[in-house]
Formats: C-alpha cells, sequence, structure tokens
C-alpha cells in the first residue's frame, strides 16, 4: 500500500490518448510529468471505442469490397468468419491489457500512478490509490483534467432496470448475438449496427431522429441505403415509449410518428445515446466551477480558475468527441503549460499558434466508418450561415472515372461549402465507398484557407476517386 505525499510539475488525470498526448508534450519539455489512470492506460479508444469498432467493422467492408467488383465477386463465396473477426479484434485491444502503453509511458518519462484522482485545492490533488494506498500530490505547474466522456442513457420508461450494453460491451463482446437491439442513431449506433448485422446478428435500429442527424441529408440517405442492404431494420423518426425484457429477450415500445404503437426486439440491447464529460467526482463544485460543462480557452486552460493551473483536453473538455481532436488539444495544452512555465506564453494564445487548438472552431474532421463512409471537415452550409459567412454550396453524385473502376455500381456523394467573400473553402463532405482517405486533402485546403483559384491548379491524379475535386470546381464556375 503506497502512502505519499510528492510535489511534480505537472498531473494529468487520465491516461487515455489525449492524456498521454498532454504528458508525453510536458515531459519532452523536461517538466516532472505524473499521470493518473484508475483503469487501462491508453483509455476508451485503445480497448472499447475506436480501435475495436473498427476492427470488427474492417473484414466486413473489405469482403464487400471484393464483392462489388466483377471478377473479384466471383472469387469470394463464403460469408464472415466471425471468430476469427473476434480474434482479429482482440489483437487490436492488446487482449485488453495495457503493458504495451505501460512501457510507452515509462520510455517517454512520465510517472505513472494507478488510482482515482480528485482535486483538492488549489494545485492539489488526492488519489485513492489501486492498492488501497493513498497519495497527495502538489503540482507545481499545472493539473490537466484529461478524463474522457461517459455514457448518457435516455430517460425511457424501464431502461434504468435493464442490464443492457453501452458501447462498451458491444466493441468487446466475446460473441455475436443472434439479434441485436440498437438505441440510438448516432456514429456509435450506425457503426456497431452495421458491424454486427455483417457478423451475422439481425438487427434492429431505433432513433428518435434521423440517422447521423449532424451530417447532409443526401450523405445521410446513402449511409441509410447500406444499412438496409445489410438486413438493418431501420426505425427512424419514432418516440421510445418503454423498454422491458421477456423470455426472448429484450424488448422496446415504439411510437412512430401518428402510428400505433408497435414492439420491437432483440437477445441484446445496445444503447449508444451519446456521451457527457466526465467530470463528476473530480472535486470540481469545491473550486467554484461548473461539474457540467468546463469553459475553456484555447490551449485548454480552463476559464475561471486564478492562477490559471487548471486544464483541460479531450472529451473531458467538451468540444469535438474524437480521438484525432482531442489529441490536437492535448498537444496544445502540453506545450502552453510548458511555454507559460518558461515564461514563453502570457495570456491567452494567439490562433493558429502552437498553442491553440484553433482548428476546433473550423476544421474538425470526422468519419463515420459505416459503409457507405461520410467523410467531413469544417462546416455544412447551415452551420456556415448560422455564423453569418455567404457561402455557396456545390454538391454532386461521385461520378467519376476512378470510383466506376472503384466498385461496380459505385454510389457517392460530395459537397463543397465556399465562403464567397474569401474565396476559400470552408467545408466539404464526402460520402461513399472508401472516401475516408479524401478527407485530409479537404481538411488541408480548409485550415490552409486555399483559395479555389488556386485549388484549381491542384490537379488529381487520373484515374482516382480525388477526381471529383475538379468536378466541384468546374460546378463552382473555374
Ligand atoms: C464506440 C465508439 C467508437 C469511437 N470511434 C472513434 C473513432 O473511430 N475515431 C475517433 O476519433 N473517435 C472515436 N470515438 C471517440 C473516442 O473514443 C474519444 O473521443 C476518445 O477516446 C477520447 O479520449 P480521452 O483521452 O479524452 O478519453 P478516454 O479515452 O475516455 O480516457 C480518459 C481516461 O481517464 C481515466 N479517468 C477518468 N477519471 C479518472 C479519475 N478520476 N482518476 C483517474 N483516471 C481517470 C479513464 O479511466 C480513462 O482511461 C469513439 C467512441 C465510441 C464510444
Ligand atoms: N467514427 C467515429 O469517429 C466515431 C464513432 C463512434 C463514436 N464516436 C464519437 O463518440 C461520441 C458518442 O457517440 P454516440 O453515437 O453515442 O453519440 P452521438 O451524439 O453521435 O449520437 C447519439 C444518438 O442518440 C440519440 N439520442 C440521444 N438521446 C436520446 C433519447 N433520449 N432517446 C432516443 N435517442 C436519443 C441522438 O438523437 C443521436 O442519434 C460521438 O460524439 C462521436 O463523435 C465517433
Amino acid at each position: 500500500m503506497t502512502e505519499q505525499t510528492l510535489t511534480v510539475d505537472v498531473v494529468v488525470i487520465g491516461a487515455g490518448a489525449v492524456g498521454e498526448n498532454v504528458a508525453e508534450r510536458t515531459a519532452r519539455a523536461g517538466l516532472e510529468t505524473l499521470l493518473v489512470e484508475r483503469d487501462l492506460v491508453g483509455g476508451e479508444c485503445s480497448y472499447w471505442a475506436c480501435m475495436p469498432s473498427k476492427a470488427l467493422l474492417r473484414s466486413g467492408a473489405a469482403l464487400q469490397a471484393a464483392r462489388s467488383v466483377q471478377g473479384a465477386r466471383q472469387a469470394v463465396t463464403g460469408q464472415l468468419d466471425a471468430a476469427a473477426v473476434l480474434r482479429r479484434r482482440d489483437g487490436f485491444t492488446s487482449h485488453w491489457d495495457d503493458a504495451g502503453q505501460v512501457r510507452w509511458v515509462h520510455d517517454a518519462g512520465i510517472r505513472l500512478l494507478r488510482g482515482t484522482a480528485r482535486l483538492a485545492g488549489v494545485r492539489q490533488v488526492s488519489v485513492a490509490g489501486a492498492d488501497g494506498g493513498h497519495s497527495s500530490i502538489e503540482a507545481r505547474c499545472a493539473v490537466v483534467l484529461a478524463t474522457g466522456s461517459t455514457p448518457t442513457v435516455p430517460p425511457v420508461d424501464g431502461l434504468d432496470a435493464l442490464d443492457f450494453w453501452g458501447t462498451r460491451e458491444a466493441t468487446a463482446a466475446a460473441e455475436v448475438p443472434q439479434s441485436l437491439l440498437v438505441l440510438g442513431g448516432g456514429v456509435s449506433g450506425t457503426e456497431l449496427a452495421q458491424a454486427y448485422a455483417r457478423l451475422g446478428a439481425r438487427v434492429t435500429l431505433v432513433a428518435r431522429r434521423d440517422l447521423l442527424g449532424r451530417y447532409p441529408e443526401p450523405a445521410r440517405r446513402l449511409v441509410e441505403k447500406g444499412l438496409r442492404a445489410d438486413g438493418v431494420d431501420l426505425r427512424l423518426n419514432t418516440a421510445i415509449r418503454t423498454a422491458g425484457r421477456d423470455a426472448d429477450g429484450y424488448r422496446l415500445e415504439l411510437a412512430p410518428d401518428g402510428g400505433a404503437p408497435e414492439q420491437v426486439g432483440g437477445a441484446r440491447l445496445l444503447v449508444a445515446t451519446g456521451r457527457k464529460p466526465a467530470l463528476a467526482g473530480l472535486g470540481l463544485e469545491e473550486l467554484g466551477l461548473e461539474p457540467e460543462r468546463l469553459r475553456v480557452d484555447p490551449s485548454g486552460q480552463v476559464r475561471g480558475v486564478d492562477g490559471g493551473w487548471l486544464y483541460a483536453a479531450g472529451d473531458a473538455a467538451g468540444k469535438a468527441q474524437l480521438t484525432h481532436q482531442g489529441k490536437y488539444q492535448g498537444r496544445a495544452a502540453g506545450d502552453a503549460i510548458a511555454a507559460r512555465a518558461a515564461g514563453e506564453l502570457d495570456g491567452e494564445p494567439a490562433a493558429w499558434s502552437p498553442w491553440a487548438a484553433t482548428a476546433d472552431e473550423a476544421a474538425v474532421p470526422s468519419v463515420v466508418f459505416s459503409d457507405p463512409e461520410v467523410a467531413m471537415v469544417g462546416l455544412t452550409a447551415d452551420m456556415a450561415r448560422e455564423r453569418g459567412l455567404d457561402v455557396c454550396t456545390t454538391e454532386l453524385p461521385i461520378s467519376v472515372a476512378g470510383s466506376s473502376l472503384h466498385a461496380d455500381g459505385y454510389a457517392g456523394w460530395a459537397q463543397m461549402v465556399v465562403d464567397e467573400d474569401r474565396r476559400v473553402v470552408v467545408g466539404m463532405t464526402f460520402a461513399g465507398p472508401d472516401v475516408a482517405e479524401l478527407l485530409h486533402a479537404a481538411t488541408i485546403a480548409v485550415v490552409g484557407q486555399v483559395p479555389v483559384d488556386r485549388l484549381w491548379h491542384a490537379v488529381p491524379s487520373y484515374p482516382t476517386i480525388s477526381e471529383v475535386w475538379l468536378r466541384l470546381l468546374e460546378k463552382y464556375g473555374l
């Protein structure tokens, strides 16, 4: 049992992808850094989110890709080997063993403490150790909250009493259920519904609104079509009245718009209805801060804290819940802590400086790894108009030589949003098979604020799907 009192430069609470990045940057700058983790080092993304969910999807996508090309289709006569897919997934989660990540932490010169941390005053952290001990830690420079997020459960009558799956159980499942009822039409619900349908489960997805509500409608329609083609029973725009269990499994009673109530069921129920910053129990109230949501400056420094010693990054900071964006915030926060400690940064950092996560406001890339995929960066036309921009939207089906070679009957869609005053691209969305890899070019265009007249000279190789850029610019008027 460890009983100790420590003083270090920086304490990072939470060793997910984001906490690891913060700690790596402060340690690299020579600050003595302590990382506190109560569960597996590597966090949600490595063990119960990005990696296992993408591993569950990838084999089905590869099979479908072969099936969609004449000649290859004839060579593929069997079904997915679900057990082999699960074994491959287990490899990507290192069998839920964090030894490799712990080695990385040590090699990066970061100290690791296993336990549950809470704030115990100004620059003070108290840790209830995993070994039953206790540590009182003082941070000379900063404490960083990189505690991630927790799932939210909707107020559906009867749901609380059920032992339903969350995304953790769905991504770590040891076998494929015969049938799966998915509640939630967001990114997690969509991806996991398709993964399980392709692994052989009979899947019903229930959503109170549209599927993937924040993405443009033509992209959503393509994904709906893809899910239906895999046999997913989509029950969209429906109120959910009650949840319960019977001998056959789980039941939801639905009240579709204007229709009679009906029941849907499944051997398992997955609830994927969003997540909120994991800020409860951290002692924020005692510091006069709201435990529901923090306000942070572009370097992650929590506003309203005297001395500016408290930071937040990643899901805990309450912005985009995406690993890559959280890691970016983590790098900015780590570098800002080091710069402030060295007297190189005073006050709020300038936009686009190394200490500011400026892209959070204008250029967040995201990919829905369904089949077809949806890849989006920056602003949709509606978001741009809400910000008062005068935008021109150009959209078209993806139908170029590269796409028709890529898959027979390729169905895709692309949209470009241009700020007419500056004549720069502020948003791009692609939907279609394998469009994820098109996204980074769009991210560079948005972040670089590349004028469309110069983009005209970025010639896409022939015959690639990227030729859709040329078609969009032509349709725009170049
Ligand atoms: C099913 C699913 C699939 C996803 N797929 C993708 C994807 O493909 N791409 C993508 O970009 N994003 C994806 N995400 C989102 C991504 O998982 C999160 O944005 C990311 O994990 C956030 O990282 P984080 O470090 O902020 O939090 P986490 O990874 O949750 O890490 C927080 C860590 O803090 C620890 N902790 C919390 N409180 C304390 C405490 N008091 N003391 C000590 N330790 C504590 C936790 O144990 C945890 O390890 C997905 C999410 C889900 C649910
Ligand atoms: N590919 C990826 O990058 C990826 C994959 C999965 C998850 N994620 C991230 O993880 C986060 C969590 O994913 P998620 O899918 O749980 O959240 P989400 O916010 O994407 O979707 C939540 C869904 O639940 C529905 N919902 C909310 N309250 C409800 C209620 N009371 N009744 C019925 N439905 C309700 C919403 O309408 C929405 O469709 C997301 O922010 C996402 O960015 C990313």
